[in-house]
């Protein structure tokens, strides 16, 4: 120890074991195959095992990905003064910001965040009765000059398959393939550029702790370094995710597993640094409106399967997160298992 921040270690039960053999486990579905229902039938599959899956013939395109990803480089090669031009404050969550902090332990990033709609509406504070509503737009940094229009181009690419898979999850749990579009009217979804530098003690840090993701879904691009690893639900090991050239890796998230009423997983994922090589992902973290409230799906839940979980407001679970994960706080912050109803417990 000594060689890094006290605020990196994280305790000795989450510390990374660092060897572990790359295991392709996760399944690789085909988007260009044409039967609805058998694409439909292998994502459910995936969804329930995993929570986690990559996707092939995706329709983004390859050269407007590569572009992103080299802005995104071009970015974070610049001086940090230059780089906190374009930083978060108390009044705008988006831009730059290096202090981000996942259950209270700093993490070895430096992110760039961005909402896929500008403007976005949100609850003003998490207060439950606070009916204020606060409209956030993008703060963009000067250099490189191309970076605003190559990224809102690619969150528009990124957003249509965010949609079709919005769409192919609705029909694996037997709803109509458009049940759930609605709840992303005025989506609040956020791109986040991620860059993990090299670190000196990658025994002792995590590029990102472990946790689950908050919104619907998840359409991540990794880098071919790899470091990215989920928590297997069969027994709790944390299994690599293969970087696959121009792949998207797509995880369900706490929505989606409290609509599906606890049949796909949101699963446990982390990310482990090392200390030889840099590492950009470029997460796309789907959201639904504000003021949609999550609860189990009507279709899903019944006598012998009745709702595992009590609505919530997706604004007020969105800000709370929002506003906890940039500081060290003294409480857990909130989680969708302080929803859980309480027979199913
Ligand atoms: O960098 C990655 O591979 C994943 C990052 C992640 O899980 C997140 O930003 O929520
Ligand atoms: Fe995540």
């Amino acid at each position: 120890m000594g060689e890094i921040d006290p605020a990196f270690v994280q305790e000795p039960d989450h510390r990374p074991k660092l060897r572990t053999i790359e295991v392709d486990e996760i399944p690789v579905i085909d988007l260009s195959v044409s039967e609805p229902e058998k694409l439909a039938s292998e994502i459910g599959k995936a969804c329930q095992k995993w929570g986690f899956f990559q996707v092939i013939n995706h329709g983004v395109p390859l050269e407007l990905r590569n572009r992103v990803e080299k802005v995104a480089k071009a970015f974070f090669d610049l001086p940090i003064e230059e780089k906190r031009k374009a930083k978060r404050d108390e009044l705008n969550f988006t831009g730059y910001h290096d202090e981000e902090h996942t259950k209270n332990v700093r993490d070895w990033k430096e992110v760039f965040d961005m909402l896929i709609h500008d403007p976005t509406i949100l609850p003003a504070s998490p207060d439950p009765d606070d009916e204020e509503t606060t409209t956030y737009t993008n703060k963009w940094p000067e250099n490189p000059p191309e970076f605003r229009e190559t990224c809102l181009e690619y969150c528009r690419e990124v957003e249509k398959l965010a949609f079709r898979l919005l769409e192919l999850i609705s029909v694996s749990l037997g709803l109509q393939a458009d049940r759930l579009s609605d709840f992303f009217k005025h989506q609040t979804g956020m791109l986040r550029l991620n860059y993990y530098p090299p670190c000196p003690s990658p025994e002792l840090a995590l590029g990102v702790g472990r946790h689950r993701d908050g919104g619907a879904l998840t359409v991540l691009a990794q880098d071919d370094v790899g470091g990215l690893q989920i928590r297997r639900q069969s027994d709790g090991e944390w299994i690599p995710i293969k970087p696959i050239p121009n792949a998207y890796i797509i995880n369900i998230a706490d929505n989606l597993q409290v609509w599906s009423n606890d049949l796909y997983v949101s699963a446990e994922h982390r990310v482990v640094v090392n200390s030889q090589r840099e590492r950009f992902s470029i997460p796309f973290f789907f959201f639904p409106s504000h003021y949609v409230t999550v609860k189990p799906l009507e279709e899903l839940v019944n006598e012998q399967n009745p709702a595992k979980y009590k609505e919530y407001n997706w604004g007020k679970f969105y800000v709370n997160r929002t506003g906890s994960n940039y500081k060290k706080l003294d409480a857990e912050n909130v989680q969708i298992d302080h929803f859980k109803a309480p027979e199913s417990e």
